[in-house]
């Protein structure tokens, strides 16, 4: 598989290459939340809130994979996701974030056809399926809610203190295929806002290939702030090709026959 990216040779309207679903998908990743009109989101109060249970990490490698930065715990981690629109609980995998060059682009979701300068995944399997035992086979099982990745917009506002530690480990991590190991423990619970209740909630995609159509998504609605300082830490990453990983973002994919349920009114 040619090595995909962001740029105009590798980016997303050429991934449809090596990972036909691209194009013939019709549950890909991301969306334009609509919160109007014909194709909105539908309010759907039996929506409870996510529960999560992270317990600060200990060990975990932070690694600049040239398309992202991206956080993840040794195997022994017993982070938990369930709650909201999910019938099972999941694992927590590891988290990474999709930013631009600017603040008026970043995000991958939308929210009528607003972007955010960036926006956090936090990546789960379905650790109770009788079909798969980890990450990678979950990726690979055809199973619809294989995966649950929540999703929280970044602004640009006061400096965000819980993520500091990872923004401060970005220029360690600046050229492509680098890692390091997280020094020390690593409180994810507290980057998240306090009640996880508002959120919209749709059956998609991975927004990268293999772009494997098996992710129940949860769009929170409240923004993390981050300051500016913390917004250039991310634009200063490389790709590997002698540039800054800017815009790795995918753009909004066709909603089709889908519907977007939000938690709230
Ligand atoms: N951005 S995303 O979370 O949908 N894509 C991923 N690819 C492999 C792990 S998560
Ligand atoms: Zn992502």
């Amino acid at each position: 598989m040619a090595p995909w990216g962001y740029s105009k040779e590798n980016g997303p309207a050429t991934w449809h290459k090596d990972c036909p679903i691209a194009n013939t998908g019709v549950r890909q990743s991301p969306i334009d939340l609509i919160t109007t009109g014909q194709t909105c989101a539908k309010y759907d109060s039996n929506l409870k809130p996510v529960i999560v249970s992270y317990p600060a990490f200990s060990e975990a490698t932070f690694l600049n994979n040239g398309h992202s930065v991206q956080f993840q715990p040794s195997a022994g981690n017993l982070s938990e996701l369930s709650g909201g629109p999910l019938t099972k609980k999941y694992k927590f995998e590891q988290f990474h974030f999709h930013w631009g060059n600017n603040d008026s682009e970043g995000s991958e979701h939308r929210v009528n056809g607003k972007m955010y300068p960036a926006e956090l995944h936090l990546v789960h399997w379905n650790s109770e399926s009788p079909n798969f035992s980890s990450f990678q086979e979950a990726v690979g099982s055809n199973d619809p809610h294989a995966l649950c990745v929540l999703g929280f917009f970044l602004k640009v506002g006061a400096e965000n203190a819980s993520l500091k530690p990872i923004t401060d480990l970005l220029s360690k991590v600046k050229n492509a295929g680098s890692s390091v190991s997280f020094p020390g423990k690593f409180d994810l619970k507290a980057v998240l806002p306090e009640t996880l209740t508002d959120y919209y909630t749709y059956d998609g995609s991975l927004t990268t290939p293999p772009l494997a159509e098996c992710v129940k998504w949860i769009v929170f609605k409240e923004p993390i702030e981050v300051s500016t300082a913390q917004m250039e830490a991310f634009r200063a990453v490389d790709d590997g090709h002698g540039k800054p990983i800017t815009g790795n973002y995918r753009p909004p994919c066709p909603l089709h026959t889908r519907t977007v349920a939000a938690s709230f009114k």
